[in-house]
């Protein structure tokens, strides 16, 4: 296996690979030549100078059902180093709120890590299975980085995203951003509370609204017809609410490729900032570097339809099959709390976490 994507749209794998690409603009001329069976698959990093991922493959194998998947992983994970501490990204949320109210920014992601080891090695395809199994979604992606050069060799990204980046089915163009989040609560009175008050803050609301804006401003001039809903809608994960919206466009020209869109709309503010550039160059500069996390891991056929997902909600496992580095972001606005974006980080940890079968120790670190 090089690649799987599953969620509600069904299951797709990859079969013999052709090439391999370490810069995706390459890939896009790849689409068109993979045969009538084929097409490209894979991972784009999150900033633009650093390798991408992507394979050009003989036959992609779809399904409409999701893979069902497996229960938790029976393996016992131990926290190696937290990247950066809790308090460290605490401190650097403060900076960035002052940034913000100085006027550098609108918003701005940020993300921290975590490097954990497991009692003993993992399968690629149990993990799959075990990111699969523990979500009502059945989301799971798993896909080989080697195309990125030889520091690479051997290690995957696997998670559990729930947030579409494009999907495009003939002339259709599908999104569907997130961005505002609100931690699921154990008990039902206190998680519809929670749910209502994400739809209900003003601070979440304009959190999401950076991210309309830029999709409807990327997709307009792309489409002769596009709908969207004024007002989020709610969304939720085993672990977190979400604002969510869910676009519906045509395309003015149906020959642009999924993973032409992709890599039109990538990075949204929903895991880079507003303006783009400026919440980029802060992220560069106050975080360790985030390789493929928060960049977008997806399929596109010979006929240009596909399906890209956001990298989030995801590890990269190395190649002893042992060791493994999480990440967990949010968005950072005017108004954000540094220690609510700390706990927002500790609950994103948590999908993946759960699959893999816990920590020996608290996450929150
Ligand atoms: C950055 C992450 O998630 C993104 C940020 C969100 C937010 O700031 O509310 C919500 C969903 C995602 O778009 C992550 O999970 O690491």
């Amino acid at each position: 296996m090089t690649f799987l994507l599953s969620g509600t749209h069904g299951t797709v794998r990859a079969g013999e690979v052709a090439h391999a690409f370490d810069d995706a603009r390459d890939a896009t001329h790849a689409v068109r030549e993979s045969g009538p069976e084929g097409g490209v698959v894979g991972a784009i990093s999150f900033a633009p100078g650093s390798p991408d991922a992507l394979w050009q493959v003989g036959s992609l194998a779809r399904t409409d059902e999701p893979l069902i998947g497996t229960g938790p992983l029976s393996r016992r994970w131990e926290v190696a180093e937290w990247v950066p501490a809790a308090a460290t990204h605490r401190s650097r949320v403060e900076r960035v709120v002052e940034r913000i109210r100085s006027g550098e920014a609108d918003k701005v992601v940020l993300a921290r890590a975590v490097e954990l080891v497991a009692d003993r090695p993992v399968e690629i395809d149990a993990v799959a299975a075990a990111l699969a199994g523990t979500n009502t979604d059945h989301n799971a992606f798993a896909t080989d980085l080697s195309a990125a050069g030889a520091d690479q060799t051997g290690r995957w990204l696997v998670g559990a995203s729930p947030e579409l980046l494009v999907r495009k089915v003939g002339d259709r163009v599908y999104c569907r951003p997130f961005a505002g989040s609100a931690a699921r609560q154990p008990d039902p009175d206190g998680d519809a509370a929670a749910a209502e008050g994400l739809a209900r803050s003003v601070k979440d609301q304009r959190e999401h609204r950076f991210v309309v804006e830029y999709l409807a401003s990327v997709l307009t001039p792309l489409c002769t017809r596009l709908d969207y809903p004024r007002t989020p809608e709610l969304r939720c994960t085993g672990e977190i609410w979400h604002l969510a919206t869910p676009f519906v466009g045509t395309l003015r020209d149906p020959s642009i490729t999924a993973l032409d869109l992709a890599l039109a709309l990538h990075p949204t503010p929903a895991i880079c900032g507003t303006p783009t550039r400026a919440a980029a160059a802060i992220i560069a500069e106050v975080e360790e570097p985030r390789g493929f996390y928060a960049g977008t891991v997806g399929w596109c056929d010979a006929q240009g339809d596909g399906e890209w997902m956001v990298a989030i909600r995801c590890a990269e496992l190395r190649a002893d099959r042992r060791t493994a580095r999480a990440w967990a972001g949010g968005g950072i606005v005017a108004e954000s709390d540094p220690d609510a974006e700390v706990d927002e980080t500790t609950a994103k940890f948590a999908t993946v976490m759960r699959a893999l079968g816990g920590l020996g120790v608290s996450v929150g670190g």
